[in-house]
């Protein structure tokens, strides 16, 4: 079976899509290319962004082609394990425009795993929300595209199970394509999740709730909270709370309003800056249950309405405008296109030159450990 197989996993069979992911993994662990260095593969560019577990850098294929994204996983840090898990997650899911495309071979030098992923020029989400939230034709291609791309994971028995901006890659300003990426803490639909780390405003109460060494079965309502935090943060630019726990204010107030029966002719602030119809869905979405959650294409429902107040949005002239000022200014242009000098030598390189050095002194004295 394979896990990009719907029709075998209908029922969202965990030991189905949990061996299927377990041979795929057991076989592209044969297929991992060892290199002395990356950059015998690809002419590092510049960093693009670092998380929890590594790096990410954009590069140039010394074969040619357009740049990709390497990610960089430390082997003193991550698994073998996990680094097949997300390499094959990647892999399996690449078929789908709202899912970050992963592409082989995978990679492992003396101090790395790698592989590369095809490059968003415009950054993560959460960098397009710093000063203020998308205007409503863009959150609703954020929501549109992201609700697709839950479903389509979801049908094949995953749970995302990060769902946050800095997890949505932008292809372009106007929000035409954003696609979810870092598959990194995906899992087979009922796989144990750990607490996490610290208290993080993406994750429902559920999760928040728990202890270790307790852990929670993962299940796709997990993703449709994720989503829920996600819109309102790209409509206000802001977080709607710190933890979804009380005494947190934010959630407090929210908790509130999901609870009081009959409900308010008014939603609490910063809730009433959302259309009815939007409150409706993200009031699903955010079911303190989980059990009573939407399904994430709840979204879909209500996506010929309007979402925030303040329209109507001149959604034509607005988002053309943009693009033309965009296009002046060189704006979303495919970067490193050829011809660029190679950049100096960054962290990244200068750990390659590091490993290239230590063969060498190794070469150099054959006695030496
Ligand atoms: N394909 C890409 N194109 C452009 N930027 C990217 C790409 N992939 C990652 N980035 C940037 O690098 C950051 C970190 O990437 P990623 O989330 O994959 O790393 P991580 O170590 O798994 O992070 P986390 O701590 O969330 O687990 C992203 O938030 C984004 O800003």
């Amino acid at each position: 079976m394979e896990i990009g197989d719907p029709e075998s996993l209908e029922d969202g069979d965990f030991e189905d899509t949990a061996s299927a992911l377990q041979s795929l993994m057991d076989f592209t662990a044969g297929m991992v290319t060892p290199v002395r260095t990356l950059r015998s593969r690809y002419r590092l560019v510049r960093e693009l962004g670092a998380g929890t577990y590594g790096r990410v850098l954009l590069a140039r294929p010394r074969r040619g082609g357009p740049p990709v994204a390497l990610k960089l996983l430390p082997r003193a840090r991550a698994s073998w394990p996990t680094f097949l898990r997300e390499f094959c997650v990647g892999r399996c899911v690449s078929c789908h425009s709202g899912l970050l495309s992963t592409l082989a071979p995978p990679l492992q030098s003396p101090h790395h795993y790698a592989f590369a992923q095809e490059y968003a020029p415009c950054g993560d989400l959460s960098g397009m929300l710093e000063d203020r939230g998308l205007p409503e034709p863009r959150l609703k291609r954020v929501g549109v595209q992201l609700a697709r791309a839950l479903d389509f994971l979801h049908a094949r028995g995953l749970v995302h199970a990060d769902v946050k901006p800095d997890n949505v890659l932008v292809f372009d300003r106007a929000c035409r394509r954003v696609a979810l990426a870092d598959f990194g803490l995906t899992r087979p639909e009922g796989s144990p999740a750990p607490a996490p780390p610290g208290p993080l405003p993406s994750a429902p109460p559920e999760l928040c709730l728990l202890r270790p060494p307790d852990t929670l079965a993962l299940r796709p309502e997990l993703d449709s909270w994720g989503l829920g935090v996600l819109l309102f943060c790209a409509a206000t630019a802001h977080f709607p709370w710190s933890v979804a726990l009380a005494p947190d204010p934010g959630f407090e107030a929210f908790a509130i309003w999901q609870t009081a029966c009959p409900q308010p002719a008014l939603p609490p602030a910063p809730w009433d800056q959302f259309s009815p119809a939007a409150q409706a869905f993200l009031r699903g979405l955010l079911a303190l249950e989980p059990e009573e959650r939407s399904r994430p294409t709840a979204v879909l429902d209500w996506a010929g309405e309007a979402w925030l107040g303040g329209g109507p949005w001149p959604e034509v002239e607005e988002e053309e405008e943009e693009e033309l000022q965009e296009d002046s200014e060189g704006g979303g242009k495919e970067e490193g296109a050829g011809g660029e000098e190679e950049a100096s030598l960054d962290e990244a390189e200068q750990e390659e030159e590091a490993e290239q050095e230590e063969e060498g002194a190794r070469r150099a004295s054959p006695g030496t450990p």
